[in-house]
């Protein structure tokens, strides 16, 4: 088994409450959250991560237990090493393309420097052709460059496994289908396990081996998921 979800958690904000409640299971690798908009796809990926506590539950990814509330077992999100990708990217924009990868090696709390010498930094910029903008800023990039900066940070400190959140959002279609063939070589070569959520269905079509939808913060059977869009 490479993903076994079970998680419960009640969030509130003034009046509202919204319950999540889901349970999963999946030996695939590849795996696609979908759902519409405010089912809770977010907050199940923050949770795996560890950034985010469910109430009640039990996480375990490639066989290793992250979280198990009837045992006792919370590890932080540093302990789980799984890296985390954010909607948005979230770069650095003061550091430079080449500092924003080298960030999730660095030593110690100090910015990595500009020119710090660095074997995995080097071989991820070279691997995502960015040797050529390493020294630029994300706003000096294209949208490409920085989905690629944020993969390749998000893969220089060797993660067990791979969480990405709408990755290829802020892109346009060729651009969209180029990467995503990219993330898909990439996975089968780290054999990495990849928890991906999307709204596109080809990236469902092409990315995933597994498909778990959400609604309303439970997970649903996908043929209502898609016939409900
Ligand atoms: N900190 C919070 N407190 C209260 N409610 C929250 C909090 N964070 C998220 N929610 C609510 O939980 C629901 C699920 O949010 P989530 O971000 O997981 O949705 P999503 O499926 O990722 O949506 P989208 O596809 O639009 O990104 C939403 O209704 C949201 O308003």
């Amino acid at each position: 088994m490479i993903w076994d979800l079970c998680l419960q958690k009640t969030l509130r904000q003034g009046h509202s409450r919204f319950d999540v409640d889901l349970a999963f299971r999946s030996s695939a690798q590849r795996v696609v959250l979908f759902g519409p908009s405010g089912a809770g796809k977010t907050l199940t990926l923050k949770m795996v991560a560890g950034i985010l506590a469910p109430d009640r539950g039990r996480i375990a990814v490639a066989g290793r237990v992250l979280l198990d509330s009837e045992r006792g077992i919370h590890s932080s999100a540093q302990q789980r090493h799984l890296a985390y990708m954010f909607q948005d990217y979230a770069l650095f924009p003061h550091l430079t393309v080449r500092q924003n990868v080298a960030f999730a090696v660095r030593r110690g709390l100090r910015n990595p420097a500009k020119d710090e010498a660095h074997e995995d930094v080097d071989r991820w910029l070279a691997s995502f052709g960015l040797e050529a903008v390493a020294g630029h800023y994300p706003h000096q990039v294209s949208g490409g460059q920085r989905q690629r900066t944020a993969l390749a940070r998000a893969l220089v400190s060797r993660p067990a496994a791979l969480l990405l959140d709408e990755p290829f959002a802020a892109l346009d279609k060729g651009l969209r289908q180029r990467l995503r063939d990219e993330l898909k070589d990439l996975q089968a070569e780290l054999q990495l396990p990849l928890l991906l959520i999307t709204h596109d269905d080809d990236d469902v079509r092409h990315l995933a081996q597994d498909v778990v939808c959400l609604d309303a913060g439970r997970t649903v059977a996908c043929n209502a998921a898609l016939q409900s869009r």
